[in-house]
């Protein structure tokens, strides 16, 4: 055993590691990822190749930009690249990384990810809180009702709808303004700190700069306002849930993710401790993983739309002709809509939510394409590249849903050229969660309304780029005029 050991080690140091681009003294590359950093990157690739190794400070970083190069990462080595860097803002997000989305390849990752997958986010919860998506879609109608023939900002109607679902998800209960709002602000600092560049992550020895620039203050006070509000709601969760008076608790007859962590953290049969800070991670995840994503595609779609009109109108003859004239369209007429799931995906492959991904780490060495990848590199998955990879998609650059048309090719991560919930191990957990939520929006919002551009702006004045942070938002807020469609009442 141990000379097999000796002799593959031997072998793999023979062999290159991946091509790179020259780096700066101390700083590597890091200068290279500028503020948009899926971008910069795959222009970098086109240079240096699909799979090349940048070093990020002292850090090794491979960059995968080819589905081919990609299927090798997350499929076929898949377990080798199962884990994640332990990164400051992460590990402070996520209690020390004891939650799904940023914990190491292990055991308690294991566990957590199988609380998220069959407690939490399986088929029967999902199907579980329509009522909740059919009540929070019906409330944004109307208030788009209310506010026919004016300039709405759609970018936060969305923003709240997405919110809402997951505040009534994972609380159990609506909640008010100022609270959602709160925790609207703190997902999207959320994606800023988790790409923010701490000094530690990349020299540990210089960590005390970070507290020089004041980002550890501001990182202890973010981290201090989720915990305060996670605190909130698991003790008004226990006291409500005890509280036989509370007759009409919104949640009667479903059971939300507070009240599914509570009793597991009760129940005999599982076969680890499951802590508060467990939980409190979970809950964060849930909160930062399902609102801004969701909400994103959302916005991308109304976008792409209105600069698309032909497609617009195709999608809403497909979606009035399916409700055949009832006033709002519920989940079982979606899968009817073949074309506006055609759509979705369009906006996917053109605006991953999570362009990198999230991360990739390495717990062994390993070879890949003739190249050696030592432990511990960490791995940047560029699925927005790919998504627009012209040796795989024609007219990559187009807004064009009919390629989906009539093809099996799908998101849930067996096509790599189309990747926007990750794929292999780590896949996204949520991925039916927010299918639905999107789909179910988008056809309703069509269905009773057409939507103009506010007076006086074109198509060609939207700004269709990219807004810096881990998920990419359109950089400018979406406004526009609903109008009642004319065989609606
Ligand atoms: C359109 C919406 C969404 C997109 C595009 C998306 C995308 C992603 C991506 C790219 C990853 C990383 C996968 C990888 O490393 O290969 C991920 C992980 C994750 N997502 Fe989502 N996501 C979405 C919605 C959601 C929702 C609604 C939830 C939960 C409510 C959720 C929960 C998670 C969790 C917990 C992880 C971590 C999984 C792990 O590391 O094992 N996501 N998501």
């Amino acid at each position: 055993e141990r000379r097999r050991r000796i002799s593959r080690y031997s072998i793999s140091k023979k062999l290159p590691l991946p091509p790179s681009p020259p780096g700066l003294p101390f700083i590597g590359n890091l200068h290279e990822l500028g503020s948009l950093p899926h971008q910069s990157l795959s222009l970098l690739s086109n240079k240096h190749g699909p799979l090349m190794l940048l070093h990020l400070g002292p850090i090794p970083t491979v960059v995968v930009s080819s589905p081919a190069v990609a299927q090798h990462f997350m499929k076929n080595h898949d377990t080798v690249f199962a884990s994640r860097p332990s990164l400051k803002a992460s590990r402070a997000l996520s209690y020390n990384n004891i939650d799904v989305a940023f914990s190491p390849y292990g055991d308690c990752w294991r566990q957590m990810r199988k609380i998220s997958m069959c407690h939490l986010l399986s088929a029967k919860m999902v199907q579980s809180f329509a009522s909740v998506r059919r009540d929070e879609v019906a409330a944004l109608l109307r208030r788009v009702s209310d506010n026919e023939g004016t300039v709405l900002c759609v970018t936060e109607m969305l923003n709240e709808l997405v919110s809402n679902v997951l505040c009534r998800v994972v609380v159990g209960s609506a909640m008010g303004d100022e609270r959602r709002r709160l925790i609207s602000t703190l997902v999207q600092q959320n994606s800023i700190f988790n790409t923010k560049v701490f000094v530690e992550d990349f020299f540990p020895r210089l960590r005390w700069l970070d507290w020089i620039l004041g980002l550890d203050e501001k990182l202890k006070r973010h981290v201090k306002a989720w915990d305060a509000l996670l605190e909130d709601f698991i003790q008004d969760h226990s006291i409500s849930s005890n509280d036989s008076n509370n007759i009409i608790h919104p949640s009667a007859d479903r059971t939300d993710f507070i009240d599914v962590l509570l009793q597991l953290q009760k129940d005999p049969n599982l076969d680890f401790v499951l802590t508060r800070d467990h939980i409190k991670s979970t809950l964060l995840d849930m909160f930062a993983a399902g609102t801004d994503t969701s909400f994103i595609v959302l916005d991308w779609s109304m976008a792409e739309l209105i600069r698309n009109p032909k497609v617009m109108k195709k999608v809403q003859d497909e979606v009035r002709a399916v409700a055949g004239g009832e006033e709002m369209i519920n989940e079982e007429h979606l899968p009817k809509m073949s074309y506006l799931k055609a759509v979705v995906k369009e906006v996917l492959r053109l605006h991953p939510p999570i362009p990198l991904l999230l991360p990739r780490e390495s717990t062994e060495e390993c070879q890949i394409q003739g190249y050696r990848i030592p432990k511990q590199t960490r791995v940047i998955v560029n699925a927005w590249s790919m998504g627009r990879d012209a040796a795989y998609w024609e007219d990559p650059g187009e807004f064009k849903p009919e390629r989906f048309a009539g093809s099996a090719l799908d998101f849930k991560g067996r096509e790599f050229q189309f990747i926007p919930f990750g794929a292999g191990r780590r896949i996204c957990p949520g991925m039916s969660f927010a299918i639905v939520v999107v789909e179910l929006a988008l056809a309703n919002l069509l269905h009773r309304f057409d939507w103009k551009l506010p007076n006086g702006m074109v198509i060609e004045d939207m700004n269709m780029e990219d807004s810096p942070g881990l998920v990419a938002l359109r950089r400018q807020k979406l406004e526009l005029i609903p109008l009642l469609a004319q065989n609606i009442h």
